[in-house]
């Protein structure tokens, strides 16, 4: 069996110390293609901040059996976007790309042949130029993956990847999801439309403030499971503090984002 990529050991995440989702005690084996799943505020966008390093941990741990920085590969929810930022398709794509030449190095010939490679497996050869606020909204989804084609990381981290797109679009990225799945890698996705993910994710973590329940798919997307994600969604206090059990003494000094050989 493959060592977990990811580990969460009694994690909680929140804001302004409170919590927004706790007792995350979850083993992620390398390779795995999960989908998470749950109500509205269950937490699921915070789990995915939380493990790409953007939001420390208010108690537990996070370990990664990869590099933080450079080996997870992170795209937030579209709403985070500003489309009005000043750079073309090319420059936003080449920015997957940082991690290996910097901020302001150079690109050379093999970044602009792996650059145009990206560009024609999402479809958009030929945009090279056009700035990305010209783009609709489909078309900036695409540019988006492209860039994560180039980040190249062994762990991908998708926030509602497919909200708000159009059937055909939803189809090309889901299949270069299921590419990155093939090639061994171990992609985390939030996802809302369940009958996609019965169609097409293996795992499913459904969440609702605290893990209801994690494994196959065909077990986790059941009628009392969902029932009583919702129930525990809508009676959690969002001005709870952050509960301790016995074997926290220590949670406090946890590092979100952690590497962890
Ligand atoms: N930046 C923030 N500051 C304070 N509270 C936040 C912040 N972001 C999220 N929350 C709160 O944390 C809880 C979980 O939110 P989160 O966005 O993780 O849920 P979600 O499962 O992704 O929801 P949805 O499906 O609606 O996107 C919610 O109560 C939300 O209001």
């Amino acid at each position: 069996m493959k060592p977990p990529l990811l580990r969460l050991e009694n994690l909680t995440l929140g804001y302004d110390r409170h919590p927004a989702v706790h007792h995350l005690d979850i083993e992620i084996p390398a390779g795995a293609l999960l989908a998470v799943v749950g109500p509205n505020g269950a937490g699921k966008s915070t789990l995915l901040k939380g493990i790409a390093g953007e939001l420390r941990a208010l108690g537990g741990h996070i370990h990664l059996n990869c590099r933080p920085r450079t080996q997870v590969a992170y795209l937030p929810q579209r709403g985070e976007l500003d489309f009005s930022f000043p750079v073309s398709v090319f420059e936003m794509v080449a920015m997957g790309l940082w991690h290996e030449i910097g901020a302001f190095g150079r690109v050379g010939d093999e970044h602009l042949h792996r650059i145009e490679a990206a560009l024609d497996a999402v479809g958009l050869s030929g945009f090279e130029a056009r700035p990305i606020g010209s783009l609709s909204g489909g078309q900036m989804q695409r540019v988006r993956f492209a860039r994560l084609i180039l980040q190249d990381a062994p762990l991908i981290l998708l926030d509602e990847p497919f909200a708000a797109l159009d059937a055909r679009t939803v189809a090309d990225l889901m299949q270069l999801i299921l590419a990155w799945h093939r090639e061994g890698r171990t992609i985390l996705t939030v996802v809302h439309d369940l009958d996609q993910v019965r169609r097409h994710f293996p795992t499913c973590l459904l969440l609702a403030r605290e893990p209801v329940a994690f494994g196959p798919t065909a077990q986790v997307l059941t009628e009392p499971l969902l029932g009583h994600a919702r129930r525990l969604s809508e009676a959690f206090d969002e001005e709870a503090a952050v509960c301790h059990r016995p074997e926290d003494a220590h949670a406090d000094d946890a590092h979100a984002g952690e590497a962890h050989a």
